[in-house]
Order: structure tokens, then C-alpha cells, then sequence
């Protein structure tokens, strides 16, 4: 599996892979690593093993993700020398402009210099003293590919696949327009041709007739082509529609089923631009169906016209429009690039915007305005001045062809026009070969830049396929339906990348019993409350339902159906009271009300401006933090779960909503078992059959109010302030 001692220029430029934002560095390295040994993986599965966040990733994290991909692999602290004698790529962690942190991956050292692999730069030279300039830390990762590395070409071959299952369905619209704009190219001529005849034949010879039936066909072809353009562009826009749909559902589909942890590390403005990837990859489909086929085709013709009126100027333009193309073409990199850089700016300021509208409040309450007014001035400057160098680039490019194009027609015409004074040639063959000289180099350039909407769309198309190709969350496949016991046993959880956050947990809860997990700050409370909703899978130890099941083979959505949850940051969605509350399931305003009635919400109800009707969310009132958790609770109360988990549940409710939500708590204890996960601990002994205590990772005591109180811990410690 190992590769030759040195590897070629080759295998590191075809494998190698630049990162697609700030934070991808360093699981770019370990997917160009991967892709060097004939692997293949995705960076967003890579960021997710990984546990990439905003920031990046951390050496644990890459080591941890090398390690499940079937690396060998090996964090180590090492100097230059160690380097040049390790013969296998490897990462180096970097500091770059003084203080950014950045990962590279040192090829291997030849002719005195380190081929090294940059992911924001690409493939680059660096000497000892150059590297040992960047490379502070000394730290890099050891990777070898060991028994379990798969090596894979089905990932190409994957999203070939799904590219034409999306356009597979189009392909009619497709063939049409591609015929139409063939029809339309050729009846494109139609106007030099008759104009040749026309002047060389028809007006000479003063037929009247001639004339007019002249003038009546080219009218006819020329209206033919009128109609033919708007029923292909009526076929490319409902190929757009079509395909935007399609694709936009099932990337919207795909998104709502991928796990947890992918959302907890991406921006919000990072997903709102994926979904504007997906109309840059149907704008190039429609430009390649409406546009490059008809150049290609006016290109030939033209040609073939040119030799058919002379082969004299046929030859000129033979020789001179592939020094045209590859002058346009040179400039396809910088524009790629310049584009690039572009769009990223674009990402970054979207970003930029959203956080700052949803930071409005703490804006505002810190007089930051102005900080932030200058922010977004430099991130909306930086994005327009990329904006500007595409243009720079565009200018010089017009500049260039424009110069060539008057060359090329100058020396069309100085060589006709002394055809047709050496009266060889006739004045309308002419006027036809100039015409058609002049629409050849339009088409002959677009054919040239074609690469860069092709390579708009494939980077596009591939952070879409990463989206869509991660792995949907576990399903499970044991049916539950009903709730008897939860018992966790030396659970230990880590977030990718990061240190164990608790160990060898144990606690249990048997069916209409109430427990509560108390603990500090950051403890870890919530994160054990979302490893129960099957949202983080765990390192080690067993979550036991009903004493048989392992809580990752049940049925999630079963599971879910079970567990009820009021998380800590409670979502309101735009739309009445009624539709938070079933959340899009169906049911009559009677049912409804008789819930109301039965749990003692009416009165709550009552007290909005329009009962039921009142709107919440974006489009409608803002709620205040009590007001918000009796939403919620209203809302797992009518799920009706078996088991609830209450995440620092009433802490933002007045003592006489509370002590009603307690009294209502205590009176479903006996239909329903419950989790309390909080730091609020003066209600827990009215309610809390047994209190956990989650101290430096370790349940550190366990037991009722009295058990707890007899000995030093955070609960205790809680009661003994508050008497002092
Ligand atoms: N997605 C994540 N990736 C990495 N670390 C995370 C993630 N979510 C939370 N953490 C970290 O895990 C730790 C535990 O967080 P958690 O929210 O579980 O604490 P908690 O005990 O519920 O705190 P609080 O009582 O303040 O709600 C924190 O240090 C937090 O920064």
C-alpha cells in the first residue's frame, strides 16, 4: 500500500486539494494525504470526524479522523532533520503572518528545498530556513495507510451518478434545445449570404422579382430563427425551473436528515450560499445547451463559408483564430482564481450580515454600531475590491481580444478589398466574408472561456455533492413503543477533537420516576442530554432502554417519538400559537383546546393579545423567556412523550408560573418519567426522586436531597450558601 520514496509532481498536483475556507486547512491536508494513497472522502465527512468548527481543526481532531480512516497515524513533536529523513507525506502545523494558525503537508525534501503542499496556496518550494521560519510549534502528524484503508474510485463515479439522475430527467429538453440551436446557428448565416447575393446578383441584374422573393425568404428565415430562439429559450427556462426544484429538494431533503454534529460547525451564511450553488450549476447547464453548442457550430460553418467564398481568407482565419483562442484562454486561470477569491468574499460577507442582524440586541446594548459599521466596511470593501480585480482582469482581457479582433478583420479586409480591386473577388462576397469573419470571433471566444463557467459549476456541484453525500444519522432498527427504563453505564463522550468532556457515567431512571442532573457551568449537562436524543453518538459505555435495548440500534424516530424535550434555547417558529404547538401536525382547535384545558394552560392562553391566533416568531410577537418555555412545554406536553428531558427548564419563569409548571410536573410523575438537567437547584427536592451531581467529568455523588446533604459537593455546597 506504500507509495515509491519519493513521489512525483504529478501524483502531488493530481491529488492535492486547496481548502475551500480559512477553517478547511487542515482537513484539506488529510484529504489530499488521503486521496495521495488513491483514497477518497469528502472534506464536510473530514470536517465532521475531524470536529472542524469556524475556527479549524485541532491536531487531535486530525488525528482522530486519520485514525478511523485507516491511517496509522501518529501526533509527534520532531526538527527539520526528522522531517527529511521521514520518507511519507506528512502535516506540519504552521504559523503563517505571524499569528494565523495553518496546517501544510510536507511531499518530502529534494534538491535541497521541502515540496510542500499548501492548501491555500498550492504546491510550493520552501528551504530549511523558510520552513523553519513557519514551523514554530515542531509539531506534525505521521500518517500511514494500514490494512483498513479503502482505497476507492466509486466516488467519481457516485457523482457522475447523481449528476445525471438529476439532469436525466431533462434530457428531452435538453436534445431540443441543442437541435434548435443548431437551426438557429445555421439560419445565423442566412443574412451574409443573402446579402452577398444581393449585391453580387440580384440588384445587377434589376429583377424585381428576384428581389422581392429574395427579400420574402430571407424574411421568412429570418422569423424562423426568431421563433426558434424563443422556443428554446422557452425550453431552457423550464429545464431551469425543473432542475432548480429538483435539486433544491433534494438538497433541502438531504439537509434535514444529516446528523447533528454537521450543523454545530457550519455558519449559517456557509449553508445559505450552498443553496445558491445549485443556480450557478443550472446556469452553466443552460449556458453549455444554449450557448457553446451554437458556437461550436457557427465556428465550423463560418469556417467552411470562408473557404467557400475564398480559401485565401479561409486560411487566415485557420491560422489566426487558434492564436486568438489560446490569448483568451491564458487568461481562464486568473479569472478562475479572481472568481474564487470572489465568491469567497461574498460567503464571508453574507456571514458577516446575518451574525450581525442576529447580534442586534448585544449591538446595540454595547454601543458597538460604529465597531461594527467599520467591520462590515472592510469585509463589503474586501469583497468589492475582489469584485474590482475580476474586473480589472475582464478589462485587460477585452483589451487584448479587441486589439486581435481588429488585426484579424484588418487583414480580412486589406486582403479582400484588393481582391475586389484586382476585381478577382466580388463586392457582396466581401461584405459576406466580413460578416462572417466578424461573427466568428464572438463564438470563437466564448469557446475559449468556457472553463471558467464549467469551473464556476464544479465547485459548486462539489460542495453540493459533499452536502448531500454525508451519511444521514443512524436510523436503527429496533422498534419501541413503549418507555419501562433508561440505564446508562460508564458512558464516556468527547466531542471529535477535543478532550473527554465526561467519563464512566452512570445513572438510571425507571419509568414515572424523576431524576435530575445537576453540575456546573459547561459540565457537560446538556451535551449528556443531547447524546439521550441520539444526537451525538457516544465513545464508550451502553445507554440500556428497558434493560434490553442499546439506545443506538433503536428506531430514532420511534425513540424520538418517546423522549419529549425543552432545550435551553427554545425555537419559535413563524406562525400562530396552534402551529407551534403541533408543529405541522394535524388536528381540530377543539382537541386543542380541550389539551388547554386539561393541563391549566387556558389562563396562559388567554393572557396573548389574540388567544390561539396570536402570531409568534419573525412575523409576529416577541415572546418573553417564560413565555417561551410554556410554549415548549405545551409542545412535548401534547408529542405525548413517556419520558421528558427538561434542559434548565423554568429559569427564565416568575416564581408563580413556575411553582404552577412544578405542581403540573408533579401530577404527570405518574404517566410520565423525567430528566431535569439544570443548575437551578431550589425546586429539585419537591420533585427529584434521586439528584446526580456531574463534577470534573465523573457523576461524583448521587442520591435524595437528605443523602446529598450529608456530605461536601456542588449541591450541597448550593444549600449550605444560601442558609449562611
Ligand atoms: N458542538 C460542540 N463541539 C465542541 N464542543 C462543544 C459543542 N457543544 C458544546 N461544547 C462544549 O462542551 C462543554 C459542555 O457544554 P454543555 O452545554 O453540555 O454544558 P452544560 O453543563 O449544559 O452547561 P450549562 O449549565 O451552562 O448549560 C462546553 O465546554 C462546550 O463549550
Amino acid at each position: 500500500m506504500t507509495k515509491p520514496i519519493l513521489p512525483t509532481r504529478k501524483q502531488i498536483q493530481q491529488t492535492f486539494k486547496l481548502q475551500q475556507d480559512q477553517s478547511d486547512c487542515g482537513v484539506a491536508c488529510l484529504l489530499s494525504i488521503i486521496q495521495y494513497y488513491e483514497g477518497n472522502n469528502s472534506l464536510e465527512k473530514l470536517r465532521e470526524l475531524s470536529g472542524t468548527t469556524k475556527q479549524g481543526t485541532t491536531l487531535l481532531g486530525l488525528y482522530q479522523a486519520s485514525n478511523q480512516l485507516g491511517f496509522t497515524s501518529q501526533g509527534n513533536e520532531a526538527d527539520i532533520q526528522a522531517i527529511i529523513d521521514h520518507k511519507e507525506p506528512l502535516i506540519l502545523h504552521v504559523v503563517i503572518e505571524e499569528h494565523l494558525q495553518h496546517y501544510v503537508i510536507c511531499y518530502g525534501y529534494e534538491n535541497n528545498k521541502f515540496i510542500i503542499g499548501d492548501p491555500a496556496k498550492g504546491i510550493i518550494e520552501l528551504t530549511k530556513e523558510e520552513l523553519e521560519k513557519i514551523w514554530k510549534s515542531k509539531t506534525c502528524l505521521t500518517l500511514t495507510p494500514n490494512n483498513n484503508f479503502v482505497k476507492s474510485k466509486t466516488q467519481t463515479n457516485n457523482k457522475k451518478k447523481w449528476f445525471i439522475k438529476l439532469v436525466k430527467e431533462d434530457s428531452k429538453l435538453i436534445s431540443f434545445s441543442i437541435i434548435l440551436g443548431l437551426g438557429i446557428a445555421i439560419l445565423g448565416m442566412a443574412m451574409a449570404i443573402f446579402s452577398q447575393k444581393l449585391i453580387d446578383d440580384i440588384l445587377p441584374s434589376k429583377d424585381f422579382t428576384k428581389l422581392i422573393t429574395g427579400i420574402i425568404l430571407v424574411a421568412f428565415l429570418l422569423l424562423i430563427r426568431v421563433l426558434f430562439t424563443a422556443l428554446r429559450d422557452f425550453f431552457l427556462i423550464t429545464q431551469s425551473k425543473d432542475f432548480n426544484n429538483r435539486i433544491i429538494d433534494s438538497f433541502y431533503t438531504s439537509l434535514l436528515h444529516l446528523p447533528k454534529p454537521f450543523f454545530d460547525t457550519r455558519k449559517i451564511g456557509e449553508l445559505v450560499a450552498r443553496l445558491n450553488d445549485t443556480q450557478r450549476v443550472q446556469r452553466v447547464i443552460s449556458q453549455i445547451i444554449g450557448n457553446t453548442a451554437i458556437n461550436i457550430l457557427v465556428t465550423i460553418v463560418s469556417l467552411g463559408f470562408l473557404f467557400f467564398y475564398s480559401w485565401q481568407t479561409g486560411l487566415i482565419a485557420s491560422i489566426s483564430l487558434p492564436f486568438y483562442f489560446l490569448l483568451i484562454y491564458s487568461f481562464n486561470k486568473k479569472i478562475i482564481n479572481a472568481q474564487k477569491e470572489m465568491m469567497q468574499g461574498y460567503a464571508f460577507n453574507e456571514s458577516n450580515y446575518i451574525t450581525s442582524i442576529q447580534g442586534i440586541a448585544t449591538i446595540k446594548n454595547n454601543n458597538r454600531q460604529s465597531i461594527f459599521q467599520k467591520i462590515n466596511q472592510f469585509i463589503y470593501g474586501n469583497f468589492q475590491e475582489k469584485v474590482f480585480n475580476l474586473g480589472k482582469i475582464n478589462v485587460r482581457l477585452s483589451i487584448f481580444s479587441g486589439i486581435f479582433s481588429v488585426l484579424f478583420l484588418i487583414s480580412i479586409l486589406i486582403y479582400t478589398s484588393t481582391q475586389v480591386y484586382n476585381e478577382v473577388m466580388q463586392l457582396g462576397e466581401l461584405m459576406a466574408i466580413l460578416g462572417i469573419a466578424g461573427s466568428l470571433l464572438p463564438s470563437v471566444a466564448s469557446l475559449a472561456l468556457i472553463t471558467i463557467p464549467i469551473n464556476e459549476a464544479k465547485v459548486a456541484f462539489n460542495r453540493m455533492y459533499e452536502f448531500t453525500s454525508i451519511e444521514e444519522e443512524n436510523k436503527g432498527n429496533i422498534s419501541l413503543s413503549k418507555f419501562n427504563s433508561l440505564e446508562i453505564k460508564n458512558l464516556s463522550f468527547r466531542f471529535a477533537g477535543r478532550k473527554e468532556l465526561f467519563k464512566n457515567i452512570n445513572i438510571s431512571v425507571n419509568q414515572n420516576e424523576c431524576i435530575a442532573i445537576v453540575g456546573e457551568s459547561g459540565s457537560g449537562k446538556s451535551t449528556l442530554g443531547q447524546v439521550l436524543q441520539k444526537f451525538y453518538p457516544f465513545e464508550n459505555g451502553t445507554i440500556i432502554v428497558n434493560n434490553q435495548f442499546n439506545l443506538p440500534d433503536i428506531n430514532t424516530e420511534d425513540w424520538r417519538n418517546i423522549i419529549g424535550i425543552i432545550p435551553q434555547d427554545i425555537t419559535i417558529f413563524s406562525g400562530n400559537v396552534i402551529t407551534n404547538i403541533l408543529l405541522g401536525k394535524k388536528d381540530t382547535p377543539e382537541n386543542i383546546q380541550v389539551f388547554c384545558e386539561e393541563y391549566g394552560f387556558t389562563a396562559f392562553i388567554n393572557s396573548l393579545p389574540q388567544g390561539f391566533a396570536t402570531i409568534l416568531g419573525e412575523e409576529g410577537i416577541n415572546l418573553s423567556g417564560g413565555q417561551k418555555q410554556i410554549i415548549a412545554l405545551m409542545r412535548v406536553l401534547y408529542k405525548k412523550p413517556q419520558l421528558v428531558l427538561l434542559d434548565e427548564f423554568t429559569s427564565a419563569m416568575d416564581r408563580k408560573t413556575e411553582k404552577f409548571v412544578l405542581n403540573l410536573l408533579k401530577k404527570l410523575k405518574s404517566e410520565i418519567t423525567i430528566i431535569f438537567i439544570s443548575h437551578r437547584l431550589h425546586s429539585l427536592p419537591q420533585i427529584a426522586d434521586t439528584i446526580y451531581v456531574l463534577e470534573n467529568g465523573i457523576i461524583s455523588n448521587f442520591g435524595n436531597h437528605k443523602k446529598l446533604m450529608e456530605t461536601t459537593n456542588f449541591y450541597s455546597d448550593f444549600w449550605k450558601e444560601l442558609i449562611i
